[in-house]
């Protein structure tokens, strides 16, 4: 059986590849960016077109689907591969399994209601499509040839209008890749006490994260560093949740953490029944108290 791997991320490229080689016996990578050698048998490369967007790849997508007719399909869930993953999976006459941290005989593993809970679902056609976060497989495993080849851009009969672009702001921390992450939420109420977080962050050796509100409410920190069901789903070895009430759209993300440490200064938080380690305090107080016994 062949296995299809779809990403825009190296380390996705790496790791989903590792996976798809212990369920195929070729993989095959579809890659919208420089994909690291010797991971895949083969790397079909797509080069999104001046004024089209990547959200609309599943076209071309499909037109690899066609020709390499994969069983297995494993989809880094980034918001326009997880596009791409359901028009792919529509065409194949099937559904996408999301976010699957596990695989056995009995099927695939994924969060359910938000991360409450956990559920084993099995391809609802012959082909499986799967979405799958960082950190489920081992990226150093993957090996393959890796010989390339140039996919022909397949252009949607309705194309998104591209009306206008800005460079992404980068954070410079790879959050899916980090041992420690600090994440603030809405408990800071100032930009300037990010700083407080920044200054735990260079103690502990972490990342800086944050909940949604802090990306799309305000914009102090940078879309790509939001964690959860929408953003990022991590699992450091050790999660700061500061100032974070522990909605589940924000837990789903980190709840896979080996160790996560909470500090709310309201004690009936969500956050505290969802930790290992939880603090009552103002973040104001006890952050620096922190770094400072660090
Ligand atoms: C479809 C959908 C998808 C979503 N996806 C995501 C997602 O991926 N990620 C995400 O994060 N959110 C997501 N959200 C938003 C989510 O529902 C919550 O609104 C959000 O996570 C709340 O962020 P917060 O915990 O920082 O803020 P709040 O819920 O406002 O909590 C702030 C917390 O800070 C505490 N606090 C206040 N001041 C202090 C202080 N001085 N010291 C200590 N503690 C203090 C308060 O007690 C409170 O518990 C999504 C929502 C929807 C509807």
């Amino acid at each position: 059986m062949k296995a299809l791997v779809i990403t825009e991320g190296t380390e996705a490229a790496r790791e989903l590849s590792a996976g798809a080689r212990l369920m195929a016996d070729e993989v095959v990578l579809v890659s919208f960016s420089d994909a690291p050698g010797n991971v895949a048998d083969k790397v079909a490369k797509v080069s999104v077109p001046e004024g089209f967007v990547l959200d609309d790849a599943a076209d071309t997508v499909i037109s690899v689907f066609a020709s390499e007719r994969p069983g297995v399909v494993l989809v880094e869930p980034t918001r326009r591969l997880k596009a791409v993953a359901g028009r792919l999976a529509a065409h194949a006459g099937t559904a996408v399994v999301t976010d699957a941290t596990g695989f056995s005989d009995e099927g695939a593993k994924s969060l359910y209601f938000g991360g409450v809970a956990e559920r084993v679902q099995k391809p609802a056609g012959d082909v499986a499509v799967y979405t799958v976060p960082a950190g489920v497989f081992d990226g150093s495993d993957a090996t393959g040839a890796g010989v390339e080849e140039e996919v022909a851009w397949v252009a949607p009969a309705n194309p998104l209008k591209l009306v206008s672009s800005r460079p992404l702001q980068r954070s410079g921390v790879d959050l899916g890749k980090a041992d420690a992450v600090v994440a603030a939420g809405r408990g800071f109420t100032e930009e300037s006490q990010l700083d407080l977080a920044r200054a735990l962050c260079e103690k502990l050796g972490a990342g800086l994260g944050c909940s949604r509100p802090l990306t799309e409410g305000v914009d102090w920190l940078p879309t790509e560093t939001y964690i959860g069901v929408s953003g990022l789903m991590i699992s450091p070895k050790v999660y700061v949740a500061c100032g974070i009430s522990g909605q589940m759209q924000h837990m789903v993300g980190c709840n896979r953490s080996n160790t996560v440490f909470a500090i709310n200064k309201d004690k009936n938080a969500a956050v505290f029944k969802q930790c290992d380690y939880g603090l009552v305090g103002d973040i104001k107080e006890v952050l620096p108290a922190l770094t400072a016994a660090l």
